[in-house]
């Protein structure tokens, strides 16, 4: 078997459209602009490009956006005095902090201080008890981009069985909450599980979530499996450096049904979840109806 390819730019392409068509209504219709104001602390490369495509294609949805770079030297009361300035400020309905943050900073006291209505990332504590009990929430951008691609590709989740591999807060146990909420049967392994190959194999959806280049290989997979690669590896290889997934893709291609690339898989997926997250916050503020088939 050949795996067919899980096209996340182009899928995330379409998000971005919907969304922007949404907010032109809302600013049409209710004259509101939603905001989304973004944080960086410091100067890593990587969270630079995020932080920049975030802002670009905010601005290219219809949005306002609020970019806010500070030094890596800032501290953590005045990185707070800004949180609560951007909690109190009606024109931003959206906040984030580009992650990871300077070692001198606590990163769970920053996202605890988001106001959780404006928590696009969904990261604050309320929200990941709101998912974790099925309630009305903000979802976490990247396993909400993953939950998206599978119902696409999909359709029904119910009864498959779904391994994520991977138990961060920030993708692992909040993909495994969405997969649940849609009724797959759902294990969570991470690199310490025990015939971790074998967990694998019993996988209709195998997410890859553990964060080590190209771990999972084709034969892991079980015949026809739809498998979404979360992983982002920056590797050195024939001298150049490439972005590998968490799964060796020429091996996986061969047996899996369905495989999301990397590049070009999750990864757009992320920050169109963004966007359409902003929108939710925006609407939920304003008391106006729920934006349909943006969220889990
Ligand atoms: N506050 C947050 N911090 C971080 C998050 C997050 O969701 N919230 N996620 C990552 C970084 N990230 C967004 O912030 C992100 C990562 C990757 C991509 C993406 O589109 N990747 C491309 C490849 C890009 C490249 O060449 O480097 C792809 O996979 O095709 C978007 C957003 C950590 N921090």
């Amino acid at each position: 078997m050949t795996a067919s390819l899980i096209d996340g730019k182009a899928f995330a392409a379409t998000v971005r459209e919907h969304v922007a068509s949404l907010v032109a209504g809302v600013k049409a219709e209710h004259r509101i602009t939603p905001g989304l104001a973004v944080v960086l602390v410091g100067e890593d490369p990587a969270s630079q490009v995020y932080v920049r495509n975030k802002g670009i294609q905010t601005v290219e949805a219809g949005m306002a956006s609020f970019e806010h770079k500070l030094p890596t030297g800032t501290s953590e009361a005045d990185l707070l005095a800004m949180i609560a300035r951007l909690n109190a400020d009606p024109k931003v309905h959206g906040i984030l902090v580009q992650l990871p943050l300077p070692g001198h900073i606590d990163p769970d006291l920053v996202i605890n201080s988001i106001a959780p209505a404006k928590d696009v990332d969904g990261f604050h504590v309320s929200n990941v008890g709101l998912v974790s009990t099925g309630q009305k929430a903000m979802v976490p951008c990247t396993p909400l981009g993953c939950l998206m691609l599978l119902r696409d590709h999909l359709g029904s989740l119910s009864g498959l069985n779904a391994v994520v591999v991977g138990r961060s807060n920030i993708v692992g146990k909040p993909m495994a909450q969405l997969l649940l909420k849609d009724s797959a049967t759902v294990t969570i392994a991470h690199s310490r599980s025990r015939d971790l190959p074998e967990i694998c194999r019993r996988a209709d959806i195998l997410v890859a979530a553990v964060g080590r280049p190209e771990m999972i290989h084709g034969d892991w997979i079980r015949l026809g499996a739809t498998v979404i690669d979360v992983g982002i590896n920056r590797i050195e290889r024939d001298g150049k450096t490439r972005l590998v997934g968490d799964v060796d893709f020429a091996s996986t291609a061969q047996v899996a049904g369905a495989i999301t690339p990397v590049p070009g898989g999750v990864g757009p997926m992320t920050i169109a979840c963004l966007l359409a997250n902003t929108l939710t916050a925006c609407c939920r503020a304003h008391g106006l109806p729920e934006p349909e088939g943006l969220t889990a």
